[in-house]
């Protein structure tokens, strides 16, 4: 008898206050509805190796367990350590070196590895891991943190630190583990992330977020977080976080006023927008104006930051001259994807007509998403589950991302579960 177990989890859109988030500034987010997909396989007999099967960035790979460090590190107990050890790092970096220059690959993989060294015990059991995801890779959206949570919570069932059934009730306890180790994933992609991406990821919905300089963070859901008309769009030019976050410590490292004025600028549009979205009393009309006003404000602050790209100033030129809404960029910038939040008034033919020109100009991809949808979920395999969500063969076949969207929208139905 084989276990296979099936987690998911969403992506995120960053609707105010990237980068100054990383600055101790609060920010807005909300879950997207493209989510990542871990499939599970484990046989019951004896299996020593582990296998990483991640079509969608062309990994295949597979390794004894012997040959990972594997019991290196302390027993941490009900503690999550806060940063990286070097005890697995090292070795590891060893073993991958064969995937050096390949850095999509490398990531995946040492994050894959190294939760599994830190959270499996010697003598465990090896498996077949299978990830697909419907989000654009390193575009901004999230792709790196519903990886890291959905890895981070497959193995943290495995390892039996979360009990697979305790869903019949909210169980925020399993949702900050799963947060907390999907943080030392993004850890290991970033080097230093704020934590919104995989706190959006595992608790899904809309969260204003804020890091606090103890080393800890506080988010707080938006429980009446109005339905947002977004288009975003994949300009489909690569961008590294990593990189465009350290050029924004070096400006306020070498111009410390100026830097620090555009970061705190973003905390307050932050502020503003969460109170017009956490009202309810709030006015439709005058919430949209404001909302507009915050999202070119916001976009001008990240273009000073210089976080923008010249495309991503095409598209917002466009949206305006479309009369379609403000556009501003999401995630890292550099690249990646822009939201424009579409106007209740815009002409359904402007509309078009925008996606059109960034589609036929510029090759960018423009796409409506929802936001605000669960966080983690899974499904385990009983005889009443579909056998088609398990069938790795036909998970690994999917050509593109409207395929596996096709497969769960049909199949998932009332088998996912939700620890919240
Ligand atoms: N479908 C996927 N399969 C395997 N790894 C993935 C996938 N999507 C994302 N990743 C991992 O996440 C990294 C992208 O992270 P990042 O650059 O932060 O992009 P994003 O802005 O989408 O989060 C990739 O280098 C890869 O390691
Ligand atoms: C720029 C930043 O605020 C968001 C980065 O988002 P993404 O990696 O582009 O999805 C960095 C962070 O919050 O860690």
């Amino acid at each position: 008898m084989s276990r296979s177990l099936l987690i998911s989890a969403p992506g995120k859109v960053i609707v105010f206050g990237e980068h100054a988030v990383v600055h101790y500034q609060p920010a807005i987010s909300a879950s997207l509805s493209l989510r990542a997909y871990l499939l599970i396989k484990q046989p019951q007999d004896s299996y020593d190796t582990i296998t990483l099967t991640f079509p969608d960035i062309d990994l295949d790979m597979t390794w004894k367990l012997a040959d990972l460090p594997i019991g290196v590190v302390p027993d941490y107990g009900n503690d999550v350590p806060a940063s990286l050890d070097q005890n697995i790092v090292k070795p590891l970096n060893a073993l991958l070196t064969n995937l050096a220059g390949q850095p999509m690959k490398l990531k995946a993989a040492f994050v894959f590895l190294y939760l599994y060294c830190l959270l499996t015990k010697p003598f465990s059991r090896g498996g077949l891991f299978i990830l697909r995801s419907t989000l654009p890779v390193g575009a901004g959206l999230g792709s790196s943190a519903a990886v890291s949570v959905s890895i981070a919570a497959g193995l943290l069932v495995l390892a039996g630190k979360i009990p697979q059934d305790a869903v019949s009730s909210p169980d925020l306890d399993t949702l900050k583990l799963i947060n907390k180790y999907a943080f030392l994933g993004e850890i290991a992609i970033h080097g230093s992330p704020s934590g919104i991406d995989n706190t959006v990821a595992t608790y899904g919905g809309a969260v204003k977020f804020q890091r606090v300089k103890s080393g800890t963070s506080s988010y707080e859901q938006i429980p009446n977080f109005p339905p947002l008309r977004l288009i975003l769009t994949d300009t489909r030019i690569p961008k590294s976080t990593a990189t465009l976050v350290a050029g924004v410590h070096t400006l306020i490292r070498d111009m410390p006023v100026m830097g620090n004025s555009l970061i705190e600028a973003i905390g307050r549009v932050s502020s503003e927008a969460y109170k017009l979205l956490s009202s309810p009393e709030c006015d439709a009309d005058e919430r949209s104006q404001q909302l507009q006003t915050l999202f070119r404000i916001n976009h001008g602050l990240l273009e000073g930051l210089g976080v923008s790209h010249p495309m991503l100033e095409r598209i917002r030129l466009s949206s305006v001259e479309n009369g379609v809404g403000e556009t501003k960029l999401t995630g890292a910038g550099g690249g990646g994807c822009s939201i424009t939040l579409v106007k209740p008034q815009a002409d359904p033919a402007n509309i078009e007509a925008f996606k059109t020109h960034v589609r036929d100009e510029y090759k960018s991809k423009a796409f409506d998403g929802s936001l605000g949808g669960p966080g983690v979920g899974f499904v385990v395999q009983t005889e009443n589950t579909p056998a088609s969500l398990f069938d790795s063969d036909l998970f690994c076949s999917f050509k593109c991302s409207e395929d596996i969207i096709d497969h769960f929208s049909v199949n998932d139905g009332a088998h996912w579960q939700y620890w919240c």
